[in-house]
């Protein structure tokens, strides 16, 4: 299948490329088919929102493409009233990598280090979504930016569990950690299944002519 993602974040659409393609379904950015466009602004609402009012955005431009949309955030026990669904938004003063994610050690500084991280993905045909699914990791921040595969929140987030950063791990360890993969498989999986069905039908009832 081939998806066209709205999206403006060069990281997040490479990631997605490359979760994708082991699928063998296709990312394309909407920026192959049309102009740039500004995106709705997002709500503080939830993930799964500011995903969606992407694709049905991009979807109600390209209505026979299946338009995808990404929204992630990290959520920290220590601060609840910060990031989450508004941690693009908060991040604004910390441009690079390497500044948010000193920016999010001080945060826990001497506090309780756990985290919870979601992507939503949400995609949409004809200007409709179709489905949403999402991708939780819990775990604990690093005291220092730890690893090389990866940066930014990759070299703070460690899973549940272990004492490795995302960026300490190769692509295939860190994979089932990742909160994009988690997602992307979700919407995989009720894509493909609910092509399977269509297909059943179409075998049990063949057209009369
Ligand atoms: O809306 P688009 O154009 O897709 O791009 P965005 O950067 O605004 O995307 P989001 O609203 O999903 O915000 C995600 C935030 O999480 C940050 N982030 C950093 N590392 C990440 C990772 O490994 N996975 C997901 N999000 C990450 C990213 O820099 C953003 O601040």
């Amino acid at each position: 299948m081939q998806f066209v993602i709205a999206s403006h974040n060069q990281a997040k659409i490479k990631e997605l490329q490359q979760i994708f393609r082991i699928y063998n379904n296709e990312i394309i950015p909407y920026t192959d088919l049309l102009p740039k466009k500004k995106f709705p602004p997002e709500g503080n609402r939830s993930y799964e929102e500011n995903a969606s009012d992407k694709a049905i955005f991009i979807s109600e431009l390209l209505p026979d493409k299946l338009v995808i949309a990404d929204d992630s955030g990290l959520l920290l026990t220590a601060r609840p009233e910060i990031l989450g669904v508004r941690t693009a938004r908060d991040l604004t003063n910390y441009p690079t990598p390497h500044q948010y994610a000193q920016h999010i050690i001080r945060l826990v500084q001497g506090k309780d280090r756990t985290f919870i991280m979601q992507t939503s993905i949400a995609c949409a045909h004809q200007g409709k979504i179709i489905k949403v699914a999402d991708g939780i990791l819990k775990g604990r921040i690093a005291r220092t930016e730890r690893g090389i595969n990866g940066e930014g929140f990759s070299r703070i987030l460690i899973p549940c569990g272990l004492t490795k950063t995302l960026a300490q791990m190769t692509f295939e360890e860190c994979y089932p950690y990742l909160t994009r993969a988690r997602a992307a498989e979700k919407l995989i999986g009720f894509l493909k299944e609910n092509h399977d069905q269509r297909q059943t039908k179409v075998n049990n009832h063949p057209r009369e002519n």
